[in-house]
């Protein structure tokens, strides 16, 4: 029985409550592994084996060499390939195609964005004359904040992990890093990682464990905690921003979202369909980013329909590993329960159930996992619940429009602001809209095309904060201005 443990000071171990619980495997809930639930004396001890890494040798790097280091961790990251896949399935379930093209590889470019960034970004310099006619000379110096607490959600692991570890030790920090209850495997490895390439003790940790009352409220309460940069659901994010409000400590959220894709009758149609299709179901609709929202302009309502059904039909469920899996299931009974309680609302609030709407048949050997159908839905008013509330599942709805304002007004009614995708051919139209959404990202006849030095993050209720390039060194260093009079 495979064991996943706390990784504290470069060690790892199990903890002295001697409390565990089951990790499943999403696809047939078999039993994976057990593993150790950090209690307060784990996290605490996780906390200050990184603030006195922050004075030992980690401290003393110049940025050349600390970015030497984690240029090590890309190359360990890429030679251990095999192992961060097998891991991030077992405990997904999601299709090999995609996590051996997005979570694993974005797990090293996670660290080299940030090495490329921080050798090359500069602080700015001003001169001034001084009332008694001498000179002044400022400078901004960047410093890091500290220990900074990571909490991860559990659809794309790695990914959303690394996206905070990557600039937190790129900008000379210390890490205490807590991955969601159900996806425990991909940070625990990153553990050998730091070890194999020499990151000094206490630079990287992980407790393991839930959010209320665990491992994850331990963390953000803890006084020595520099920083909190969470990603998770906006309700999450409130608790965690009042957690964070004792002892003034700045927060990174990344939250929920309504994203809406809008789609005009000039689209490139295929192309329309093949990103909308993408954005709907991919990772069985488990991204933030996805798509729940379809606005069709009314003259292609009907064809669009048809043909995004067309796909939902080809989404084949199955095995990670085979190679005909177009979709895998959700990552866990939870929130497969959750999801298959919206379907139900649909339905109860009068959903013409254009697809799905269930648990697709599935062979005895996976019968146990956490499998729904992809589903689309028309004919629901924008106030029904499965149009205004994140679902984070495979599923949209799909209504006609019939101008820009009425678009634009639609998109812009719900409470979060994360993403929205465009798609239209005329493109002044294409950035008239883009100027006028209330969301923090954008794309146009695309989606989830990521350039990470761009700006990523939410407006409204979707999060706080930019992460990305040089927008991270908001929040994982200090400025500080220094006058010099001469
Ligand atoms: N904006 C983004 O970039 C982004 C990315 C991925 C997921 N998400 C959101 O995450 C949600 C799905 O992930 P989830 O179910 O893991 O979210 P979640 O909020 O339930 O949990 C996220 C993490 O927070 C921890 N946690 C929960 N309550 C906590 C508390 N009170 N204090 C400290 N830690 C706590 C959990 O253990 C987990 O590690 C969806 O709402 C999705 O939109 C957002
Ligand atoms: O599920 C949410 C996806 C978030 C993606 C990123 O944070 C990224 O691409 O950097």
């Amino acid at each position: 029985m495979k064991e996943i443990k706390n990784f504290i000071n470069g060690e790892y171990v199990t903890n002295l409550s001697g409390k565990t619980y089951e990790k499943r495997n999403p696809v047939d809930n078999s039993l994976i592994g057990m593993v150790y639930e950090a209690g307060q004396p784990e996290v605490d001890a996780a906390v200050a084996a990184a603030k006195a890494a922050l004075k030992g040798p980690w401290g003393k790097l110049s940025v050349v060499e600390r970015c030497a280091m984690l240029d090590a961790i890309v190359a360990e990251i890429n030679n251990r390939f095999d192992d961060f896949l097998q891991a991030e399935i077992a405990d997904t379930g999601k299709p090999a195609h995609l996590a051996s093209h997005i979570d694993i590889p974005r797990g090293a470019a996670n660290f080299k964005i940030f090495t490329d960034t921080i050798k090359n970004v500069s602080t700015e310099s001003f001169e001034m004359r001084t009332p008694d006619g001498k000179t002044a000379r400022s400078y901004g110096v960047r410093t890091p904040r500290g220990v900074i607490g990571i909490i991860c959600p559990w659809n794309l692991p790695l990914l959303l992990m690394t996206w905070k570890a990557g600039p937190a030790l790129a900008c000379g920090n210390t890490v205490v890093v807590k991955p969601s209850e159900d996806t425990p495997s991909t940070a625990t490895l990153l553990g050998e990682v730091m070890n194999k390439v020499g990151v000094p003790p206490g630079v990287y940790n992980v407790v393991n464990g839930y959010g209320v009352n665990s491992a994850g409220s331990f963390l953000t309460a803890h006084p020595d905690v520099n920083g909190i940069t969470f990603t998770g659901e906006t309700r999450t994010g409130t608790a965690i921003m009042q957690a964070a409000a004792v002892g003034i400590r700045p927060v990174s959220l990344e939250l929920g979202g309504k994203n809406a894709a809008v789609v005009f009758a000039d689209a490139d149609f295929d192309n329309a369909v093949a990103t909308v299709t993408r954005s709907c179901f991919e990772n069985a609709g488990q991204v933030c980013l996805g798509t729940e929202r379809v606005y069709v302009e009314r003259p292609i309502f009907d064809k669009f329909v048809a043909a995004l059904k067309e796909k939902a039909e080809q989404m084949k469920p199955g095995r990670p590993f085979d190679h005909d899996t177009k979709i895998g299931p959700l990552v866990s009974k939870k929130h497969q329960a959750k999801v298959l309680g919206m379907y139900a609302k649909a339905k109860e609030e009068g959903a013409n159930i254009v697809f799905g709407g269930g648990i697709p048949d599935m062979p005895d050997d996976l019968k146990d996992g956490c499998w729904v159908q992809p589903t689309i839905w028309t004919g629901l008013p924008e106030t029904a619940t499965v149009v205004t509330e994140e679902i984070f599942g495979p599923c949209c709805h799909i209504s006609p429009f019939d101008s820009e304002d009425e678009v634009l007004n639609k998109v812009n009614a719900n409470r979060y602001g994360l993403a929205t995708s465009i798609h239209t051919q005329d493109i002044s139209r294409a950035m008239r809209l883009a100027n006028a959404i209330e969301v923090g990202l954008c794309w146009v006849n695309s989606w989830f095309l990521r350039d990470l030095r761009t700006p990523f993050g939410g407006s409204k209720q979707s999060g706080i904060g930019r992460e990305g390039g040089v927008h991270s060194l908001e929040f994982y260093t200090e400025l500080r201005n220094v006058m010099v009079k001469y």
